[in-house]
């Protein structure tokens, strides 16, 4: 028999968290500001010594980027549910997920804004979770990614008495899962087009190119996921591009750039394209922003005539059957225990 001023113990439960990078909460230059500086503030993201980083950070950067990136937001916000969309997709994702996993809790957060990691943790322990998997949804890993989850999971349970055990989902850049997910989307995505891509461009988002010599395994994740795709798709070499996109500062980052690879392929006798972005597990800025509006402008400018942006999974069927695996699978062993 428990004391009666004993502390209440919830039942056991699984929590399942997905995380994404994270939006800021309006599409306002404040709002933009705010997001931006815990997000560029993360070491992971820009390793740069803090001492140098900061004062550009604070002086330069935080000046003029927020008004820029909230006028891009703005032109791709959500306006039907008033949100942006990467936290509404992950929202629907998080929502689809608990409809195939009924016996867990699933809940999401992101790593930068909100919901936060700290919030949407605290609310599944108070759910009762004592084991949790948390799903960064990165399939490439990197450390400004996928680590920066960990360690922000890792920084909240640091102040926990009693800690949940905790499964990480690993990157899924190879999985059949995803391969034959991004394949399936991507078939019937081109079957509805009222043309034939004369190339299908698979654009990833950037990384500083030193991250590569340093043993970040992002650029070779990325190859592999379109190696697989390409080959899953039945198309030639020819007939596929990998670029990389988004860059940040001065540095150079991994290449070739999807901006130089759009001008250069109608030179190329290359005028049809359609464009996906595996690495992305829901639309958001850079996808919706950089490829649909900007890209589309560069291909047409350069002399292309056909330009298809082929959406990402989101919470769609193929993706969310890729999902409810992926948990489905990290979490055996703990839902056949009766938790
Ligand atoms: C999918 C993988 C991603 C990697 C790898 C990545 C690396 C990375 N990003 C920046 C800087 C910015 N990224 C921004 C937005 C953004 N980045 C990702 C994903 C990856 N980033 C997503 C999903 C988003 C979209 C967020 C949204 O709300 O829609 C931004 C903010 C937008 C802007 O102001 O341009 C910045 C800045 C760096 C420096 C980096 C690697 C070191
Ligand atoms: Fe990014
Ligand atoms: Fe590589």
């Amino acid at each position: 028999m428990q004391p009666a001023d004993h502390p209440r113990i919830a039942d056991a439960r699984i929590g399942v968290l997905i995380v994404n990078l994270g939006s800021p909460d309006a599409p306002e230059a404040s709002v933009v500001k705010r997001y931006l500086k815990e997000f560029l503030s993360d070491r992971r993201v820009v390793e740069i010594p803090a001492l140098l980083w900061q004062p550009i950070l604070r002086g330069i950067i935080l000046n003029t980027r927020p008004a820029k990136s909230a006028a891009l937001y703005a032109s791709i916000w959500d306006r039907e549910r008033g949100d942006s969309p990467l936290r509404v997709i992950t929202g629907d994702q998080a929502g689809l997920l608990q409809a195939a996993l009924p016996d867990v809790t699933v809940d999401f957060a992101m790593r930068y804004g909100n919901p936060s990691i700290p919030e949407r943790l605290a609310a599944l322990k108070a759910a009762g979770c004592t084991r949790i998997l948390v799903m960064p949804l990165y399939p490439q890993y990197s450390a400004a990614t996928t680590a920066t989850v960990v360690d922000k999971v890792g920084a909240v349970l640091k102040d926990m008495r009693w800690q949940p055990a905790l499964r990480v989902l690993p990157p899924y850049h190879d999985d059949p899962l995803y391969i034959s997910a991004l394949a399936q989307d991507a078939r019937a995505e081109m079957a509805a087009l009222d043309f034939t891509p004369d190339v299908v461009v698979a654009s990833f988002h950037g990384m500083p190119e030193r991250t590569l010599h340093l043993g970040d395994p992002y650029h070779c994740h990325a190859q592999k996921t379109a190696r697989l795709l390409r080959e899953a798709l039945g198309v030639g070499e020819a007939g596929f591009r990998t670029a990389f996109q988004s860059r940040f500062g001065k540095a150079e980052w991994l290449k070739p750039y999807l901006d130089k690879t759009l001008q250069s392929l109608p030179g190329e006798g290359i005028r049809k394209v359609a464009v996906i972005a595996p690495g992305f597990s829901a639309d958001c800025i850079e996808t919706l922003e950089e490829i649909a509006i900007q890209g589309r402008e560069t291909f047409f400018h350069a002399g292309g005539t056909h330009f298809a942006y082929l959406r990402c999974l989101n919470a769609g069927t193929a993706g969310m059957q890729m999902l409810s695996g992926l948990a489905a699978r990290e979490l055996a062993g703990w839902r056949e225990s009766g938790h």
